[in-house]
């Protein structure tokens, strides 16, 4: 057994009930391997042991009362993984599957994303088994003091500057904020995704699903193809979801599905018109409701109880959540003649789906590359809070751009094999490149 195999079994027996990190680590090694053979100065100082340890786990109590006037008890966590090139960055999530194991794996994929936006940032993660919906808007600002009462004793500016990801948006990120200045009393840039008018940066909430499709731009390109014209399947209808359906649509693609985790919406053949897409963020971020209620104010079909993955298309952005893209999946896509997956989402496709996509040579992105558009522009965020300035709509959009371009071109650099870009490979390894090597240099910590 090689030496990477011998930690990987160590790592799956230390902690068997986290399937997700085990998962995320499997794809990494899988990628470092051939590259550690020809650079073994990487494996020195238990630098790979150290790597996939979390620096600190930080698990506690969230007590709350509900609009009922009952106790409610949620668990807590903040997983911060790496900090050798920069504080602790990466989002919380609220949702009800949320354990140690998904926040390990959410963190370390972080690490390696954080390091190639080239900003700064070293990766956390973290977040709650709190479930927001049916929550009144009382109760999600009560659940969020009751996190933060705890949670702001080990972040700060310099420390560790969570986000949003699933279940915390502007809204909740306003509530935390509101307690940490509360408890601090300061004004600092301890959380991003704020509102425009107390640090927010213009185009934050747009960053993910504009990077994600900015970056599958950059691998049409590469085959002397574009968004114009493209048929594009996207799952989830949340914030990723909604502002790569925004983009994709302005580059004059059709998108011809959304989804969430009760079905999909199926858009008739010219796709999403932009009413359709401002429908559905109403819909979705003010009124909070199910895809199945859009589907019958639009008049539209909807699928109950299925993936959107069997509507033949050229272009697929999963955007909602971790293996929602299976091997089966994956051949069906390749079936119907899609060329080109950037995911929105992060590790939306399981291990056996990746390769199915790489072995067809078709045009895959991690999300580790192509979903980085949204902690980049959070790292963008933190330079305007630090200089005590707001950059313009086509400033930070600009940067946003010129990063996911220069990401592509380092997969480009790092993963090609033979003529053929795995950009798997390529982010992996000149993720690890800049975080082993900062990390060799600042000794064994
Ligand atoms: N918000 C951000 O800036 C970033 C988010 N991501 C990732 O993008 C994905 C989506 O996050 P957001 O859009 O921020 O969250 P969100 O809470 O705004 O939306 C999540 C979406 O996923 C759907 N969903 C959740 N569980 C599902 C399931 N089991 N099956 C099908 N659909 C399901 C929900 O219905 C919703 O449409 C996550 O994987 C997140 O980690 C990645 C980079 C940055
Ligand atoms: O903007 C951030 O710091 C968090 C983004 C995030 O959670 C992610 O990239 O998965």
């Amino acid at each position: 057994m090689s030496d990477l195999n011998v930690l990987f079994q160590k790592i799956k027996q230390r902690d068997p009930n986290q399937a997700p990190f085990h998962q995320a680590v499997e794809e990494v090694f899988g990628s470092l391997a051939p590259f550690l053979a020809k650079n073994p100065q990487y494996t020195k100082y238990g630098l790979l042991e150290r790597i996939v340890e979390p620096e600190r786990v930080i698990s506690f109590r969230v007590t709350w009362v509900d609009d009922k006037g009952q106790v409610q008890v949620n668990r807590g966590y903040r997983v911060q993984m790496n900090s050798a090139i920069g504080p602790y960055k990466g989002g919380l999530r609220f949702h009800p599957t949320v354990d140690l194991g998904v926040l390990k794996f959410l963190a370390f994929e972080q690490v390696f994303k954080n390091a190639l936006t080239t900003l700064p940032m070293g990766g956390g993660k973290g977040g709650s088994d709190f479930d927001p919906k049916g929550k009144s808007d009382a109760e999600v600002m009560r659940f969020c003091q009751a996190f933060m009462s705890e949670l702001f004793r080990h972040i700060g500016a310099d420390t560790d500057v969570p986000a949003g990801d699933i279940g915390v948006g502007g809204r909740e990120i306003g509530y935390l904020y509101g307690q940490y200045k509360k408890l601090r009393n300061e004004f600092t840039s301890v959380l991003t995704g704020k509102s425009l008018t107390w640090g927010g940066s213009l185009i934050r909430p747009e960053a993910t699903g504009y990077g994600t499709v900015y970056f599958a731009e950059s691998m049409l390109n590469t085959r002397g193809q574009s968004f114009d014209g493209k048929r594009v399947v996207i799952s989830g209808s949340g914030n990723v979801a909604q502002y790569a359906a925004e983009k994709a649509i302005q580059k004059g693609a059709k998108v011809l599905t959304v989804s969430d985790s009760n079905g999909y919406v199926l858009f008739p053949d010219s796709g999403m018109t932009e009413a359709q897409l401002a429908a559905l963020l109403e819909l979705k971020n003010e009124r909070r409701e199910r895809l199945s209620v859009y589907a019958k104010e639009q008049g539209i079909q909807y699928f109950e109880g299925q993936k959107p993955w069997g509507v033949a298309c050229d272009v697929a952005l999963p955007c909602a959540t971790q293996n929602e893209l299976d091997t089966e999946d994956a051949k069906t896509l390749l079936k119907n003649g899609c060329i080109c997956v950037a995911e929105g989402a992060n590790m939306p496709s399981t291990l056996g789906a990746v390769e199915v996509f790489v072995d067809a040579k078709i045009l895959y992105a991690p999300g580790k590359a192509s979903n980085a558009g949204g902690v980049a522009t959070s790292g963008l965020e933190m330079s305007q809070n630090a200089i005590r300035l707001s950059w313009s709509r086509e400033e930070v959009d600009q940067r946003l751009f010129d990063i996911m371009k220069n990401i592509h071109e380092n997969c480009v650099e790092n993963g090609t094999e033979n003529g053929f870009v795995n950009y798997v490979n390529g982010a992996n390894i000149a993720g690890f490149k800049k975080v082993a090597t900062a990390m060799l240099e600042q000794g064994v910590v």
